[in-house]
């Protein structure tokens, strides 16, 4: 039991976006990079977000010879004001048929060991960025009956050893999800989290992570992690019209590793 061994196996037509566009954060790495590539492969005009203009300019190089296209604008999405001119030079542009809110992360300590200020970084990135990101391309989502998919973490409903910011701001994002979903229903506009177990990406490549990742494995029912090409699958699904009448779902893509004995970033160790 080990990484995952998935082959990828597209099941979306190859023209089934051409003509819309999305807007994907953290897309220059990871989870994000992956979907913004799958989702120019199916046609669509992606712009990505991230910090790093270097990792986005590697995904535009990656995404060079494919139907859609790769565009993108280096900022912080805590950054309210140039996320929302960014959302709408994007929109502009392109039309927003798509929104995946996708950037976001943690450190992994006991809520013992989260200051006040490291709570509110985690629940600025994953909670409140997420709201600000899907406020500012509603107009654009409306214009397209579009849809939202939010990465969110398995197990959130049942906790994660070391995670307490984090599963509490993905909490928040599920409950954002659904309120939405009832409030933008007449609009056509349906929004969904997804929920992957493990991933092995950059973002879980230092040493403690790495220390954690067969006890991961081993929580995980199907025996194996997520690969990112799967996640952009579903997302790709989820935005499709495969997806027309899903919304206001958790949709977790782990192996039933939330049905298992959970994954945890920390063993249960002190709390001193
Ligand atoms: C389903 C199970 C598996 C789940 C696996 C999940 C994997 C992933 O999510 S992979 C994604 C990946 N990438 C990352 O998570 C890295 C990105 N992380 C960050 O960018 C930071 O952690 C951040 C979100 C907190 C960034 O915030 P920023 O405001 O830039 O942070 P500061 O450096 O200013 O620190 C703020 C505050 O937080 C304290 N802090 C930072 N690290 C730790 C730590 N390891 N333990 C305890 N506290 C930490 C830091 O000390 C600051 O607080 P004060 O000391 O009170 O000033
Ligand atoms: N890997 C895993 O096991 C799992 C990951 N997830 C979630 O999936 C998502 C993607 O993670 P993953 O691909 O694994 O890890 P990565 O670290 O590769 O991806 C995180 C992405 O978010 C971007 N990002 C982070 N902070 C900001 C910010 N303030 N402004 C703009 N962009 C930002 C990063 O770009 P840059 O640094 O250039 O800003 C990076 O591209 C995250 O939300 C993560 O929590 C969920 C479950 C499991």
């Amino acid at each position: 039991m080990s990484v995952s061994d998935f082959t990828p196996q597209p099941v979306l037509r190859d023209d089934i976006f051409n003509g819309q566009g999305a807007v994907v954060s953290g897309a220059g790495s990871g989870i994000g990079r992956a979907i913004a590539l799958r989702l120019c492969a199916l046609g669509m005009a992606v712009t990505g977000f991230g910090r790093r203009e270097d990792a986005l300019k590697e995904t535009a190089d990656l995404a060079a010879d494919m139907p859609g296209s790769f565009d993108f604008e280096a900022l912080n999405v805590r950054d309210t004001e140039a996320l929302d001119a960014a959302m709408a030079r994007s929109g502009d542009r392109h039309g927003i048929n798509l929104l995946v809110n996708n950037a976001g992360g943690q450190f992994f300590a006991p809520a013992t060991k989260i200051s006040r200020k490291g709570w509110d970084s985690v629940l600025d990135l994953n909670l409140s960025a997420v709201f600000s990101a899907t406020k500012s391309a509603y107009p654009y989502l409306k214009a397209a009956q579009g849809a939202v998919v939010n990465i969110s973490l398995s197990g959130i409903d049942r906790g994660s050893m070391g995670l307490a910011h984090s599963v509490a701001a993905r909490a928040g994002v599920l409950g954002l999800t659904r309120t939405l979903a009832l409030e933008w229903a007449g609009d056509g506009i349906r929004l969904n989290c997804l929920g992957p177990g493990t991933v092995v990406t950059a973002g879980l490549s230092d040493e403690a992570a790495r220390q954690m990742l067969d006890s991961l494995v081993a929580a995980t029912p199907m025996g194996r992690t997520t690969s990112v090409e799967e996640v952009a699958e579903l997302t790709a699904f989820l935005a499709s019209p495969a997806g027309a009448l899903m919304t206001g779902q958790l949709i977790q893509i782990d192996g039933a590793a939330h049905l298992g004995p959970g994954l945890h970033m920390i063993d249960g160790g002190s709390n001193e």
